[in-house]
């Protein structure tokens, strides 16, 4: 049986569950439940939280886990990200009071707070600097008005928390970060390559949907520039003389934009279709 960690709690835990569900595997139904079998698939989920799953894997207790990649970074365990899920963007950023005026070539000698200091370190030996680095566990914005730190390095998503502390950020982003998938380096475990491939199938089917329209023969070559589809856009006659169906995978992002332009071009009838799930 493969042996999966995902986040018990926090931002990362409901929308790695859903997107093995979406994945097709069975997901715990009770949020207190700590473990999940999913006979069918021959694997079994551990709820674990996110700060520890990169502990697991990268002791080899765990096959692979849902994490974040600071908290990969953070950890500094032999785990590596086998993908990118594209779900708990965030960046981690420093960031001090508005007044301070501090630049990011000042951090050296400065007293650092941080619930992620492996990031923090990682960033102040690539650059030979030296710092004193609080380690805190949360609410890390309180650091600098209660006087145990200059600056806070942080996760930033909205930056709603940072400016009600009354702080700015400063500085290029330390990491930038999202959930992942971590694995043994050079280690594949029994049945990763499939759970792999039902991820992949799932981002793609919710970053692209299916277009299908009319258009004249004689404007196809234009119709297809705009729609090139993943290999190639799917073209049929159609029993109107002189008239074609075509159908190709859009980035969903781009959708409204490809259907004026078709619409302007001439094309008719143009649908769009979510990807429930596919295997490119
Ligand atoms: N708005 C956010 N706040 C916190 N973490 C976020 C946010 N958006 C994405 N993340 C990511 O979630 C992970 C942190 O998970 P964690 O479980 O600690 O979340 P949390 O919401 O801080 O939970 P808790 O505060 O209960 O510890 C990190 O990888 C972080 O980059
Ligand atoms: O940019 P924002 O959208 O405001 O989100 C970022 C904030 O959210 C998280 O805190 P959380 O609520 O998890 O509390 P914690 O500090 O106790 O972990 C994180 O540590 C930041 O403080
Ligand atoms: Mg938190």
């Amino acid at each position: 049986m493969l042996r999966i960690a995902v986040p018990n709690k926090g931002t990362l835990s409901q929308p790695a569950s859903q997107m093995l569900r979406d994945a097709g595997y069975r997901q715990r139904t009770d949020p207190k439940d700590l473990v999940c079998r999913d006979e069918a698939n021959h694997v079994e989920f551990f709820y674990l939280r996110p700060r520890d799953i990169a502990t697991y894997v990268g002791s080899g207790d765990l096959d692979l886990g849902i994490t974040g990649r600071d908290l990969l970074v953070d950890s500094g365990v032999p785990a590596s990200e086998l993908l990118d899920l594209n779900f708990g963007g965030a960046t981690f950023r420093w960031a001090a009071p508005a007044d301070s005026a501090i630049t990011a070539d000042q951090i050296g000698g400065r007293r650092i707070a941080t619930a992620y200091p492996g990031v923090v370190e990682r960033y102040l030996t690539e650059r030979d600097l030296k710092a004193d680095v609080v380690r805190l566990d949360g609410a890390v914005e309180n650091a600098v008005r209660l006087g145990v730190a200059d600056v806070i390095a942080d996760v930033v998503e909205t930056g709603a928390t940072l400016r009600q502390a009354g702080l700015v950020t400063f500085g290029e982003p330390l990491l930038r970060s999202s959930a992942i998938l971590i694995g043994r380096p050079s280690e594949e475990a029994v049945g990763a390559a499939q759970l792999v491939r039902r991820l992949q199938g799932v981002l793609v089917a919710r970053s692209y949907v299916m277009l299908a329209y009319d258009v004249r023969a004689d404007l196809l070559d234009q119709a297809t520039a705009l729609t090139p589809g993943f290999e190639s856009p799917t073209v049929s006659p159609l029993h109107r003389e002189g008239w074609v169906a075509v159908s190709a995978m859009v980035p969903r992002a781009d959708v409204h934009r490809i259907m004026d332009e078709l619409y302007e071009l001439g094309a008719r009838a143009i649908l769009v279709t979510d990807i429930a799930n596919c295997r490119l």
